[in-house]
C-alpha cells in the first residue's frame, strides 16, 4: 500500500507522462490528437517538431511546426539541440529539447507525434513516455485517405506508402509500443485513446485543480 502511494507521490512530483503518438503517415495521428486537445484544453501540450518540409495550406509556423532550412536543422542538431531527429520521406522531423521543455513546464501533457526512427530514438533518452500505435485498418485504407488528403505529390505518396508497410511491420514487435489502436471508425479510435490516457489526464486535472 505505502509502495502504491510513494509511486503515486513521486509520479506526481515528476509531472505528467509525455505520449508519443506514431504510426504511418495518414494513419489519423493528427486527426486525433486534435480531437483530444480540443476536448481536453489545458491539459494537453503539442511537442511543436522541426520540419525541412513545405508548410501545407493552413498549417502555422510555430504551431504545426516550426519550418527550417536543412541547413539551420543539421547546425541545430550538432549543437545538441534535439533529442531525437530522422529523414523521412525525402525531409528532416525533429524534436528540439525546447519543445519538450515548453509544455513540461506548464504542467502539461507532452504529445510527441513522431515516425518509428523517432520512437526508437526516444526510447535511448530518459523521457519515458506512453508510446502509442495509431494504425490505418489496411495499406489500401491509408492510400485512399493520403490520396483524398490531397497533400501529397505522387512521388511523397509513394515514399510515404512505403515508410507505411515498414512501419506497419516494426510495429508489431513486442514491446515497442504500450497500446496499439486501429483507427477505422474515428469515434471508436478515439474512445480507446482517451482509456489509454485517462489516468494521466485525471492527473493534471487534480494538479490543475489545486493550483
Ligand atoms: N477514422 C477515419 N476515417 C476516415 N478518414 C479518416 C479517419 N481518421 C483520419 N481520417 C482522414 O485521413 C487523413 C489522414 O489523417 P491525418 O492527417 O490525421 O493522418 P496523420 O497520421 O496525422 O498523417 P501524417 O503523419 O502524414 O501527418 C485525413 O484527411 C483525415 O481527415
Ligand atoms: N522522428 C520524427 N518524426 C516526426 C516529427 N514530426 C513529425 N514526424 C513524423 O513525420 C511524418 C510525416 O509528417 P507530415 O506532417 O509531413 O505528414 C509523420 O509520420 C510524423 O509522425 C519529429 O519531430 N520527429
Amino acid at each position: 500500500m505505502y509502495m502504491r502511494y510513494f509511486a503515486r507521490l513521486y509520479s506526481a512530483m515528476a509531472g505528467p507522462r509525455p505520449v508519443v503518438l506514431s504510426g504511418p503517415s495518414g494513419a489519423g495521428k493528427s486527426t486525433l490528437l486534435k480531437k483530444l486537445m480540443k476536448e481536453y484544453n489545458g491539459v494537453f501540450g503539442f511537442s511543436v517538431s522541426h520540419t525541412t518540409r513545405n508548410p501545407r495550406p493552413g498549417e502555422e509556423n510555430g504551431k504545426d511546426y516550426h519550418y527550417v532550412t536543412r541547413e539551420a536543422m543539421q547546425a541545430a542538431i550538432a549543437k545538441g539541440e534535439f533529442i531525437e531527429s530522422a529523414e523521412f520521406s525525402g525531409n528532416m522531423y525533429g524534436t528540439s529539447r525546447a519543445a519538450v521543455e515548453a509544455v513540461k513546464a506548464r504542467n502539461l501533457i507532452c504529445i510527441l507525434d513522431i515516425d518509428m526512427q523517432g520512437v526508437k530514438n526516444i526510447k535511448k533518452t530518459d523521457l519515458n513516455p506512453i508510446y502509442i500505435s495509431i494504425q490505418p485498418p489496411s495499406l489500401d485504407v491509408l492510400e485512399a485517405r493520403l490520396r483524398a488528403r490531397k497533400t501529397e505529390s505522387e512521388e511523397s505518396l509513394q515514399r510515404r506508402l512505403d515508410a507505411a508497410k515498414v512501419d506497419m511491420e516494426l510495429s508489431k514487435e513486442p514491446d515497442m509500443f504500450d497500446v496499439m489502436i486501429v483507427n477505422d471508425n474515428l469515434e471508436d479510435a478515439y474512445g480507446h485513446l482517451k482509456d489509454a490516457l485517462l489516468e494521466e489526464i485525471n492527473m493534471v486535472k487534480k494538479i490543475n485543480m489545486s493550483s
